[in-house]
């Protein structure tokens, strides 16, 4: 049997490639912050920040760059404490608890007040207690509402807040303000006109990080997380005797570090910063390969984590989340995911809808599910897509109709038949053969 042990061979301070560590600082997004820092900068001369978005796909530090830059304001209004009233939120609207209106104003109430959420009033009640907190507390509100996208439809306490003074919710001396956060754009493009004026003043763009930032924020962290790891100044290193390591810069500074790591081979950072930058450029997904890479060696006993242990870690993260997602999806929504993955074997993928639905049918005739009319189908490919299992592009159609939308896997093909194997009702499916007996294959 493994004994626990309270030390490891090869972390230091594992908890730094955690989600709950907070970086102070993200040279990556120098132009971002500056951005959001003009959007917050009336807030420090007393008069209420401007609603800003900031959009961007998952893991480019939208969250991270928000709560550095309110720390900072903070710290300002601290320094400035006569002439600055600052009181700050971070509201995640994603729990599925919390995707109505109803729910986020509870929380913002919880969140200014201290007291436990309100349950049990009609949502106006809710909305007008979450102001008279604002009024009692005064000065510049800055709410941060995260994953904004999940309250859907019920645009309410997004029409609400932003014009809190305009239509006199709250009093005079009290400025709210939004930084409303989102992985979907085209939620935002899909709000009504009126929220949509009146939701945001700013909006800023955090796009995908490339290889070579992946591999700053990496060594970055690997620095602190792993034993016998560091960065060295390149002009602090002694210029007889250089030691063995990688030159290297770590932010936007010019400055040239010495990466050293008796623990991490060479190879392993450029490779997970490589296999995340492939993918979506994703910082939470390169530091968690990371992690579990020395997880990995550390669990198989060997005392340097090195490209096999970042390949496997990839295998491992990309496994948990195709399992994650499945369990999030309807069966209906399995039984797409199975016919995507059949066609992406057979080398057909990308893929219109039809043949999709083609080798749907199939494969719910085997199992004896319901089958859908091919329209309400396509939902189900959309909630592919928006587990992130798919991706839906839109292409331009032939003659007849308007666009039409190509589908293809987001995760490896094996993986994909792996997790689907494992589940009980497709087992039996031969995933290899079975989009040949589509109709009209
Ligand atoms: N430039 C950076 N430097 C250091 N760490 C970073 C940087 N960018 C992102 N991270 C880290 O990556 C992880 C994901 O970042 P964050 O949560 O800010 O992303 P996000 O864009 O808000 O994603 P999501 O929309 O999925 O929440 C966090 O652990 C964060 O600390």
């Amino acid at each position: 049997m493994t004994q626990f042990s309270n030390t490891s061979p090869i972390f230091q301070r594992e908890e730094v490639l955690r989600e709950e560590y907070h970086p102070d600082n993200l040279p990556e997004r120098t132009d971002e912050m500056e951005d959001l820092h003009m959007s917050l900068a009336p807030a420090a001369r007393g008069v209420g920040a401007n609603n800003v978005f900031l959009h961007g796909k998952a893991g480019q530090g939208k969250t991270a760059a928000a709560k550095a830059k309110l720390s900072e304001l903070q710290a300002h209004a601290e320094e400035e404490s006569d002439h600055l009233d600052l009181t700050t939120a971070y509201v995640s609207c994603e729990s599925h608890d919390l995707s109505t209106s109803y729910k986020a104003a509870s929380r913002i109430y919880q969140e200014l007040t201290g007291n436990s959420r309100p349950t049990g009033y009609a949502t106006d009640v809710v909305m007008d207690m979450m102001f008279e907190a604002m009024n009692e507390i005064g000065g510049t509100i800055i709410i941060v509402l995260d994953e904004i996208d999940t309250l859907g439809d019920d645009d309410r306490i997004l029409y609400s807040l932003p014009r809190a003074r305009a239509q006199d919710y709250v009093e005079d001396h009290v400025f709210p303000s939004i930084i409303g956060i989102s992985n979907d754009l085209q939620w935002r493009d899909n709000l009504s006109p009126k929220v949509k004026s009146s939701l945001y003043d700013d909006s800023v763009l955090f796009s995908p990080y490339d290889a070579t930032q992946l591999q700053q924020i990496l060594r970055r962290r690997a620095a602190k997380a792993f034993r016998d790891t560091e960065l060295t100044p390149i002009d602090e290193v002694d210029a007889d005797g250089v030691p063995e390591g990688t030159v290297v810069e770590i932010d936007q500074s010019g400055q040239e570090y010495l990466f050293q790591s008796g623990v991490l081979t060479d190879d392993v950072i450029p490779l997970v910063a490589a296999l995340s930058a492939q993918d979506t450029g994703d910082a939470r997904q390169a530091i968690k390969y990371l992690r579990k890479a020395g997880e990995l060696a550390d669990k198989h006993g060997d005392d340097q984590v090195g490209a096999e242990h970042a390949r496997e870690a990839q295998a491992l993260v990309e496994r948990e989340a195709v399992v994650e997602a499945m369990r999030e999806m309807t069966t209906q929504a399995h039984l797409a995911f199975a016919a995507l993955t059949a066609l992406e074997l057979s080398g057909d993928a990308p893929v219109r809808a039809k043949p999709i639905y083609g080798v749907y049918k199939s494969v719910a005739s085997r199992i004896d599910a319901d089958k859908l009319g091919q329209r309400r189908f396509k939902d189900h490919l959309r909630e592919l897509d928006m587990q992130g299992i798919a991706e839906g592009e839109k292409v331009t159609a032939g003659s007849i109709g308007g666009p039409a939308w190509e589908y293809q896997l987001q995760v490896d093909t094996e993986i994909a038949v792996e997790v689907l194997k494992d589940t009980a009702r497709f087992t039996d499916i031969d995933f290899e053969h079975i989009s040949a007996d589509r109709p009209n294959a």
